[in-house]
């Protein structure tokens, strides 16, 4: 039996519809079910001229197999009627349930992944909830002690020791424990989810040039060579501290499986110029499989048909081939 991947409908005045319409026109080897409101999405398709049958499924038994041109959807109801590329607080709530449900579902076995078009961060954190990213509300949900954002382009895999923290509070964060926890989850997923036997790690320095031997900042010295040294007694491939100005090019990165930058805008402006549009956000350490989009709510381009579904089609292409394995596992 396909897997069953659930998608939450993103940020509903965004490119989220709009690309979950557009990728739909596909075949996927998946039972696919939205989670969102059937109306916003017969809105979207009717603004953009696609022609979809819109199935809305009242329970989980009337979920099929997918097939091109249709557009299942577990109805969810927003809080209010969207204009496209405008923000309304109103519809916050309705993003954050489509998160619950579609992760509760994963968790309770009702689907076999979930998959996130981009959510706006900023208008979600207005209702008075912090809200930093999916990576940490699914962290939150599954109560998970440990997680790690990965994005996969064709060029390189990126993964990440803090997520979304303020520039000023990243050195506090880069502490023994969090490298430990992050480097080793993040070898046990290549070698579980990715296939990698042996994974090999290329690991980022956080100061410019690795810290110049300390001249240039001593994080290196105190905090991240002896926890790689510590790591490396456990059997982990690891390269560096290496500058992250001069890692990203192919003479280390034919070495590795996977890069471990210590920030996000350390590792992922490298991953978004060689693949923008092409890579998958992969969030490791969760129980439940979930892929998203390199993306964000492009709030410009929604109704346009100007956004690209490219990644969005990645996303699920990945969680496809990450549950067919876990299932394959699993017998
Ligand atoms: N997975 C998620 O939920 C993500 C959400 N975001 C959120 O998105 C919001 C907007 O972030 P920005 O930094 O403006 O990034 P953005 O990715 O939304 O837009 C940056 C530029 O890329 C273009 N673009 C983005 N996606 C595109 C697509 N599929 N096809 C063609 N062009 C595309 C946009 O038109 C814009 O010019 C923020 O609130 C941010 O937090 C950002 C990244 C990931
Ligand atoms: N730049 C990637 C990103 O911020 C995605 O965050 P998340 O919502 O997947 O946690």
């Amino acid at each position: 039996m396909n897997p069953r991947i659930a998608i939450t409908s993103g940020e509903p005045a965004g490119i989220g519809p709009d690309i979950i319409l557009s990728a739909l026109q596909d075949n996927f080897a998946a039972q696919l079910v939205v989670v969102g409101d059937p109306e916003l999405f017969r809105q979207r398709a009717r603004q953009l001229g696609l022609e979809l049958e819109i199935k809305v499924c009242s329970d989980l038994a009337q979920i099929t197999d997918h097939q091109a041109g249709q557009v299942q959807i577990l109805p969810t109801l927003l809080g209010s009627n969207v204009e496209c590329g405008k923000l309304d607080v109103a519809n916050a709530p309705y993003v954050l349930e489509t998160l619950r449900i579609t992760g509760q579902g994963c968790l309770d076995g009702d689907f076999d992944a979930v998959v996130t078009p981009p959510v706006h961060k900023g208008v979600l954190c207005e209702t008075g909830v912090h809200f930093s990213g999916h990576t940490e509300f699914f962290q939150d949900l599954c109560n998970s002690p440990q997680v790690v954002m990965m994005l996969a382009s064709q060029a390189m895999r990126v993964a990440l020791v803090t997520t979304h923290l303020p520039l000023k509070d990243i050195p506090a964060a880069i502490t023994p424990d969090t490298i430990r926890t992050v480097t080793r989850a993040l070898h046990r997923d290549l070698k579980t989810r990715f296939g990698c036997d042996q994974p090999r790690i290329l690991v980022c320095g956080l100061n410019p040039h690795a810290g110049e031997d300390g001249h240039l900042g001593r994080e290196e010295i105190e905090t991240i060579i002896p926890t790689l040294n510590e790591l490396r007694k456990e059997g982990i491939n690891l390269i560096g501290p290496l500058p992250a100005d001069t890692l990203f090019q192919n003479k280390y990165l034919e070495q590795a499986d996977c890069v471990l930058a210590m920030y996000h805008d350390q590792g992922l402006p490298v991953l978004k110029y060689s693949g923008f549009g092409n890579a998958v956000n992969i969030t490791l350490g969760l129980p439940i499989i979930r892929t998203s989009v390199d993306h964000g709510t492009a709030l410009d381009l929604a109704g346009t048909g100007q956004a690209s579904d490219g990644s969005l089609k990645v996303a699920i292409e990945n969680a496809i081939t990450m549950a067919t394995n876990a299932k394959k596992d699993i017998k």
